[in-house]
């Protein structure tokens, strides 16, 4: 039985569509992310699931239950869906200590009050906010408050647990520190858990799987890695790029010499190897900045270029070589062609890192 079953989800807010046609299969214990640009709809699909959000067509189960049908009008109310949501900001009562807002959830289910005690003192040592039991919530850090909110939602041992945006209100530190948290929990709880972000970082580093979204519609789901190495479009390929830094995109056409397949761009050539293009076909190519690695001297297989401009940013190092003359035997006219980013870290270079300056020779 599958977690979460969505099929061609349409709905229009204010009379303008948000979401357009999402089909979507989670499975119990997977850690997803929803990726994507501001108002691409992630939210909406969160708020749909969680029953907080009519849909205007296709059909929403949870756990094998169908609980929103667009044609019947079927919608289950949210309480009733087994699911928890966090929402970024972390809407603790005020004027309820720690405990009860993390109590608050049982009450209402009716639970019995030793057994209330238990559970919390239980879910407060796992979120590591124990001695915070007795604090107010403006008597806490943002981490703490975020961590209550944690608690607060898992209380309850949903089988399906929301995250929209939970880490934007901290700082970078607490957001690591965050990340962990929900690492661990997931791995501890196993419980499945749909997280919204449109920090590409985050999704790539929590989940099992990214769907990533654009203007209202999921337009590839694959794991992380998958994701970052085979991107399904142009428009994905830039968006999981290093924030800040575009993807080289080059354009290139297929040539044949000596029985040798290339793939010509006006700043290099590849050679095709594992396999054969078309002949005679145009391609776009898309080099990530850090698949450019710089050499200090030319090694038989390396482009010549001059460094024209670098980024330093702590741990890196950002670099526009501009490259003189292609390594074929055909230049094609004089000066520079190409600037392609690309970037070192200290894992690879330490000694380019530390000495790579404008007009160094890569
Ligand atoms: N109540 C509403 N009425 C009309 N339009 C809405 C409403 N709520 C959201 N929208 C619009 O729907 C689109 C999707 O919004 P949604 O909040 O789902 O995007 P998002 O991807 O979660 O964005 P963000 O990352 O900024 O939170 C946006 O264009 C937004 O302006």
């Amino acid at each position: 039985m599958q977690a979460i079953e969505l099929e061609d989800i349409h709905v229009s807010l204010s009379g303008k569509p948000v979401l357009r046609g999402i089909d979507l299969t989670i499975e119990p214990g997977e850690l997803m992310t929803f990726l994507g640009p501001s108002g691409c709809g992630k939210t909406t699909l969160l708020r749909v699931i969680a029953g907080l959000q009519q849909i205007d067509g296709g059909t929403v189960s949870i756990l094998g239950r169908e609980v929103a049908n667009g044609s019947t009008r079927l919608h289950a109310d949210p309480a009733r869906r087994g699911v928890s949501l966090v929402f970024q900001s972390y809407a603790l009562w005020p004027h309820m200590k720690v405990r009860d807002n993390v109590a608050f959830g049982l009450q209402v289910q009716g639970m019995k009050k030793a057994e209330i005690g238990e559970r919390v003192h239980r879910v407060l040592k796992v979120m590591r906010i124990e001695e915070l039991a007795n604090r107010y919530p403006g008597e806490l850090s943002g981490g703490q408050q975020q961590r209550v909110a944690l608690a607060r939602a898992i209380v309850t041992e949903p089988g399906i647990l929301l995250l929209d945006e939970p880490l934007s209100n901290l700082d970078a530190r607490l957001r690591v520190e965050m990340r962990e948290e929900i690492r661990r929990l997931h791995k501890e709880l196993k419980t499945t858990i749909i997280f919204v972000t449109h920090d590409q970082y985050e999704a790539m580093t929590l989940s099992n799987r990214v769907a990533v979204f654009f203007d209202g519609r999921i337009v590839q789901t694959a794991p992380p890695r998958e994701l970052y190495r085979h991107p399904a479009t142009l428009q994905i390929a830039d968006f999981i790029g290093h924030t800040g830094f575009q993807m080289n995109v080059l354009q290139g056409q297929t040539i044949e010499e000596e029985g040798i397949q290339w793939l010509q761009t006006p700043a290099c050539r590849f050679r095709i190897e594992g396999g054969q293009l078309p002949a005679d076909t145009n391609w776009t190519v898309l080099i990530k900045p850090e698949d450019v690695l710089l050499h200090d001297r030319p090694n038989g297989r390396s482009v010549t270029a001059v460094v024209t401009e670098t980024i330093n940013s702590g741990s890196e190092t950002f670099a526009a070589p501009s490259i003189r003359r292609s390594f074929t035997d055909r230049p094609r006219g004089g000066g520079y062609r190409y600037l392609p980013w690309c970037y070192r870290t200290c894992r690879h270079s330490l000694r380019m890192r530390e000495h790579l300056r404008p007009s160094d020779r890569c």
